[in-house]
């Protein structure tokens, strides 16, 4: 198998709700109709409506949008917990569409575990059974699957809460007993079915730190649905922003807030603090005489938040490097640029 080749890959997708579903994908003359059009002239809801993206591996891919965008279903038609109406997805090459009962049992059980809002935890279990559950189901013998449980009650940090029961527990020490149960199992892919919206920020912030942890240290591949667009800029790699049953746009967190597709992106990204997340590597200029000989070192990917720091506190350009070779410069005017969404042309006006 190809590393290169995408966990998911997700073609021409739809998931129609209603009289005639199947009919609706074809259906040339609904095309260019909005949601509620096509709902008042045929009955039928496209929560998912002709999309296609790859999930690459070890990348954690975000799923945002609006209430009833269709992000839910869009990630549940991933493994058939909603039957698509057409379309194809592809899991490390293979066509999920195609596959029986028992494949699709070992694609959701092993290679494709799913973290829900709302916990699912057995109440009347322990912790530690509730983290063995996955494994149990997988015939597990109890003394494995308790001492890998262990192990994943240690890494999502509720070590010497093992024998609570979930009543016992905060709303966010419940998610992450969640998170440690789809863990266990050890899938290629975690799904996450907004994970965070029940807590209060703060854990949420936790939460959402722990998840990055957990992606950095082990290289999993996630998809995350969100319909806040901080935390999809905060956990993402990529960003798939969907309205309406389509995807708009899919694009690293600096695409999207840097390049918006449309003006229903612009509007969806203007209030975010653009330093916070567009890099150097956009806001660097060449380097002019003796420029790239002295002054602080960046990284290419630096926020410019970071940068203006080292600018101000050396009071020159600060030199954007990568592999010893000086890339370009950010100085204050590039960043400030950056900061007040003046692009280059409007700049040099
Ligand atoms: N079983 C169903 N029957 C009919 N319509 C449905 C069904 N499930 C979802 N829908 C509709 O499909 C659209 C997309 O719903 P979906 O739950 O995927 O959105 P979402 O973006 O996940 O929303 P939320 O953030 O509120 O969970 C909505 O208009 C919803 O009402």
């Amino acid at each position: 198998m190809a590393s290169t080749e995408p966990v998911f890959a997700v073609r021409d997708l739809w998931k129609v709700f209603g009289p005639g579903a199947d009919r609706i994908p074809a259906a040339a003359e609904h095309a260019h109709l909005s949601a509620a059009e096509l709902h008042a002239r045929t009955g039928c809801t496209a929560a998912v409506r002709d999309v296609s993206f790859d999930v690459h591996r070890g990348e954690a891919f975000v799923v945002m949008g609006l209430s009833g965008s269709g992000k839910s279903t869009l990630v549940r038609c991933l493994t058939r917990l909603i039957e698509p109406t057409s379309g194809t997805i592809a899991m490390d090459g293979r066509p999920v569409l195609d596959m029986d009962r028992a494949q699709l049992r070992d694609l959701r059980r092993h290679r494709a575990a799913m973290v829900f809002q709302h916990f699912g935890l057995l109440p009347h279990r322990s912790v530690l059974d509730n983290v063995a559950y996955g494994l149990e189901i997988q015939g597990m013998g109890k003394a494995e699957r308790r001492e890998k449980a262990a192990l994943m009650v240690a890494k999502v940090g509720l070590e010497g809460l093992e024998h609570r029961r979930p009543g016992q527990l905060s709303g966010g020490q419940q998610q992450r007993v969640g998170l440690a149960r789809a863990l266990a199992v050890d899938p290629e892919v975690l799904l996450f079915d907004e994970p965070f919206s029940a807590l209060d920020p703060l854990i949420r912030r936790d939460m959402q730190d722990e998840v990055i942890r957990l992606h950095r240290d082990e290289g999993r591949t996630m998809v995350f649905i969100t319909h806040d667009l901080s935390e999809a800029l905060k956990v993402g790699d990529r960003i798939a922003l969907m309205r309406d049953g389509r995807v708009v746009q899919v694009g690293t967190p600096e695409e999207i807030v840097g390049a918006p597709a449309d003006d229903y992106v612009r509007d969806f990204v203007r209030d975010v603090p653009r330093e916070h997340v567009m890099t150097v590597r956009s806001a660097m200029r060449p380097a002019r005489d003796g420029e790239s000989e002295s002054g602080p070192v960046v990284t290419p990917d630096t926020t410019v938040v970071a940068a203006i720091e080292s600018v101000v506190r050396s009071g020159v350009p600060a030199r954007v490097m990568e592999d010893g070779r000086c890339l370009g410069v950010v100085d204050h005017s590039r960043l400030l640029a950056v900061v007040a969404n003046v692009s280059d042309e409007q700049e040099a006006a």
